[in-house]
């Protein structure tokens, strides 16, 4: 018997990045998150603390930032490219780069002030290995909601269920959705958006008898909306609203006032995928 290491990866993470661009008196603003991660030989510093090999994690941060003024920051996916890609071609020992990035938006309120978008997070990893480069694009923690156009019933019962058959309920969810390029060059902002309206649209206009519906809708629609997008995968939290009980007040509730509930909630998963995609060349899920 022998113990070995197994797999491993280190990085910097969560780098807080603000790039201005001064375009004379108006100036753009880029707000990132941006982490990276590496693979390759490094068995040694794990074996004996032989760092050879080990790029400090202080140093990707450094190159964070002076990338973000040596080549401007644009889309997301275009950063966490040229990152991925440094790291894997100037370090030999390096063989796999992840490169994470959570963009924040702010809207414009005059040639330089700005108000930070609340509404969701775009996101973008780009994975550089052996078995190839990948680009995953994403948002977070948008939050939808029908108040009605919703039931939930026909499920199985047994001696613990409880839960009535809903024909008109609230749907509500804060989605958390990836999706993988079938190819690494694209508009990334109108990819971004548009597939941002399809989960929009695929979630309003579903007469949804559950969320796994609404899910599969959902990831239908990016893919019909956007043919450079290869596979879409969504965790969705079912963000119950539970019906008051206003009868104590001799008062009716015919779908009107509500609990608005916080845990535990259902959590519905699923990949939508073209049955003729290229394979994905790294492993991804949220
Ligand atoms: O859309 C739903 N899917 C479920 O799987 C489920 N389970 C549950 O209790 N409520 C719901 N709603």
């Amino acid at each position: 018997m022998a113990i070995v290491l197994g797999p491993n990866r280190y990085g910097k993470a969560e780098t807080r990045l603000v790039r201005v661009f001064r375009n004379g008196d108006t100036h753009g603003l880029v707000d990132l998150n941006v982490s990276v991660a590496l693979s390759g030989d490094l068995e040694a510093t794990h074996a004996t603390g032989d760092n050879s090999g080990v790029l400090p994690t202080d140093t990707m941060k450094n190159t964070v930032y002076a990338f973000a003024k040596e080549h401007g920051v644009g889309e997301p996916e275009e950063f966490a490219l040229l990152l991925a890609r440094h790291f894997v071609e100037s370090q030999p020992q390096v063989h796999g780069a992840k490169v994470s990035i959570e963009s924040y938006a702010w809207d414009r309120l005059g040639p330089h002030s700005f108000s930070k978008r609340g509404d969701y997070t775009r996101t973008a990893v780009v994975n550089v290995s052996d078995a190839g480069t990948q680009v995953v694009s994403g948002v977070i923690g948008l939050t939808l909601l029908n108040s009605t156009a919703s039931e939930f019933h026909g499920f199985p019962r047994d001696k613990y269920t409880t839960l009535p058959e809903a024909t008109d309920r609230i749907l509500a969810t804060a989605v958390d959705a990836r999706w993988r390029h079938a190819g690494l060059s694209a508009d990334w902002a109108a990819s971004f958006g548009g597939a941002l309206d399809a989960l929009k649209s695929g979630f309003v206009g579903t007469y949804s008898y559950s969320l796994q519906q609404t899910l599969m809708a959902m990831g239908t629609s990016v893919l019909t909306e956007r043919e450079e997008i290869a596979e879409v995968r969504l965790a969705l939290p079912n963000k119950h609203h539970y019906l008051v009980d206003l009868s104590p007040f001799d008062l009716t509730n015919e779908n009107e006032v509500f609990i608005a509930g916080d845990r535990p909630y259902g959590l519905i998963e699923g990949s939508v995928v073209r049955d003729d995609a290229p394979a994905a060349t790294t492993e991804w899920w949220l």
